[in-house]
């Protein structure tokens, strides 16, 4: 649907986009994952087509087409309001500029107002909301228009973990409706939660495009964690299955084969009488992915 091949981007000496290219499928969530200053509000700037010069070249798939931009929605970063009106006079202000009118115009903002669940708050002005209200009314201002392809850029900074989760929520439910979405976001376990295909990005460069299953499976080393009096008397017989650290009270082994792993510490357990209180495989988890392949954590 999406097509993105070697575009680059410059601002002066910064090089914010590095040659990047991926695909995008209709109706996936396409997660941008990178810290501060990675070059992603850059990307979906230029996806979007505020930002006009770039190198390289971006294909819409035949359900966008030639009026693509009509078919794109955008959250920005920042909240974009008018604060002195009401949630429905913002909503009709939108509308407008993506020419509805008369009862089509009045229809979509009471559809959107019950999507971004505001309705009963739909004449009151957007200074009395909270951040988590402003954040949906928002996204609510890109859903105007229909959009076939939404970017969402960091739609929960700084929000209570209700609005949070209600965005998310909404996230799942264009999904269901096939509508593609394009999610940056430094938040590694929203990401988890919804996005089907991942791109870590970092220094304006994609280090890591792949399915997230892929990904996880690809990347992530599992571990197993176990605690119990005098385990420590046969750590040393287990150190050549991976690395262990001290975790709590008791360790963490890292490990390519966690099965085989579990196996020895039962046995050697056995053999020294140790009883074990907590014995268990942890799963990998993509912000271990991200700190494998660039060896630092997500800074928020
Ligand atoms: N208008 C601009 N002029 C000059 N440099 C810019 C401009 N916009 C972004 N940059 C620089 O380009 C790089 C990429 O910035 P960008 O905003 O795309 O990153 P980001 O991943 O979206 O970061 P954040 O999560 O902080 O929004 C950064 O080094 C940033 O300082």
């Amino acid at each position: 649907m999406l097509s993105i091949k070697n575009m680059s981007k410059n601002y002066g000496s910064t090089k914010a986009l590095q040659n990047i290219s991926f695909n995008i499928e209709k109706g996936s969530c396409f997660g941008l994952v990178g810290p501060n200053g990675a070059g992603k509000s850059t990307l979906i700037k230029i996806i979007v087509g505020i930002i006009q010069q770039y190198e390289g070249t971006i294909t819409f798939g035949k359900s966008l087409g030639a009026n693509q931009k009509q078919k794109i929605g955008y959250v920005p970063q920042e909240v974009c309001l008018e604060e002195n009106v009401s949630a429905l006079e913002n909503l009709y202000f939108f509308g407008k500029m993506y020419r509805l009118t008369g009862k089509e115009l009045h229809e979509r903002a009471d559809e959107v107002l019950s999507y971004i669940g505001l309705s009963d708050r739909k004449k009151d002005k957007v200074k009395t909301f909270s951040g988590g209200m402003k954040r949906r009314l928002n996204i609510g201002c890109a859903l105007m228009k229909e959009p076939e392809l939404i970017m969402m850029d960091e739609p929960t900074v700084g929000i209570d973990p209700q609005s949070r989760q209600y965005i998310l929520n909404m996230m799942n439910e264009m999904k269901q409706e096939n509508r593609t979405i394009i999610y940056s976001s430094h938040y590694i376990e929203e990401v988890e939660k919804i996005c089907d295909d991942i791109a870590f990005i970092d220094h304006g460069k994609i280090i890591e495009h792949n399915n997230m299953d892929v990904l996880l499976k690809k990347h992530a080393i599992p571990s197993v964690y176990f605690s119990g009096d005098r385990c420590s008397k046969y750590i040393q017989e287990i150190e050549h299955l991976g690395t262990i650290t001290e975790h709590k009270k008791g360790y963490i082994l890292t490990t390519r084969n966690p099965m085989q792993a579990m196996e020895k510490i039962l046995q050697l357990s056995k053999k020294n009488s140790v009883v074990l209180d907590q014995f268990e495989l942890l799963q990998p988890k993509l912000e271990d992915v991200f700190f494998t392949l660039t060896g630092s954590e997500l800074r928020a």
